[in-house]
């Protein structure tokens, strides 16, 4: 199937050793060029044993920022907190000496969908004053097509997708928790993307997102632009 020319390398067979030697070379140049370096990565499962992979990497780890593309709102010690999976998986080690911004401050249990805008201000403060263009973003893929916390037909979602003006929204009702998402503006605004996933229905979506950019597949987004490079690492 010939796909669209745009900005995206495919690379089979990738393992999490080969993804995060990428992003540790992407790292490094980005140092050794501006003095510093940004690394925004996601959630999930998929991408813990390349954090656990990067944070071996030698390099100048207190030059780095580390932050989220997303967040679910719970408190940092939630088993479900991307916050604490960056700390327990990615900020060991050598990688501790990272700056790390989470998305939002510690927040308590009794948030309420008012204060859940708060967050977004919190949000783009943190992030905002960061030397953008971030210099890599690590993306993972669900099998709906959604990236980040870019959930189609989520509230807040269709803002995600198309505002220009700021970095991140909220998409508040997605169970069980609501989250916190850069918009898809923010990721392409990155230098660099790596996408990473694996399995059958992952491939499967990954394809049919390949075709064409669709607003129900948020990754073909990603995938179907030419503004931004994408390698996608197909485990
Ligand atoms: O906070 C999150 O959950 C991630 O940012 C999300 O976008 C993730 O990348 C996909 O849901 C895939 O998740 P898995 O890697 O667990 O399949």
């Amino acid at each position: 199937m010939d796909m669209p020319s745009s900005a995206v390398s495919e690379i089979p067979n990738a393992t999490s050793a080969a993804i995060a030697a990428h992003i540790a070379n992407a790292l490094r140049a980005a140092i050794a060029e501006r003095g510093q370096a940004s690394l925004a990565v996601s959630g999930g499962k998929s991408p813990i044993p390349v954090f656990e992979a990067l944070r071996g990497q030698v390099l100048d780890w207190s030059r780095v920022t580390v932050v989220l593309v997303d967040e679910r709102v719970v408190p940092h010690g939630h088993a479900d907190s991307n916050t604490g999976l960056v700390q327990r998986h990615l900020l060991q080690g050598a990688a501790a000496q990272a700056r790390f911004l989470p998305f939002f401050g510690e927040i308590t249990p009794q948030l309420t969908a008012v204060v859940l805008d708060t967050l977004v201000d919190d949000a783009t403060a943190r992030i905002d004053p960061l030397p953008w263009p971030l210099d890599v973003a690590l993306l993972g893929m669900g099998e709906d097509g959604h990236t980040a916390s870019l959930f189609p037909g989520a509230a807040g979602f269709a803002r995600a997708m198309a505002t220009d003006e700021q970095l991140a929204w909220v998409v508040s009702d997605t169970a069980p928790h609501a989250r916190l998402t850069f918009t898809l503006h923010a990721l392409l605004s990155a230098r660099e993307l790596l996408l990473a996933l694996a399995g059958e229905a992952k491939y499967a979506v990954y394809r049919r997102a390949r075709e064409q950019a669709d607003v129900a597949l948020p990754v073909s987004l990603v995938l179907n632009q030419d503004r931004t490079p994408v390698s996608v690492w197909l485990g």
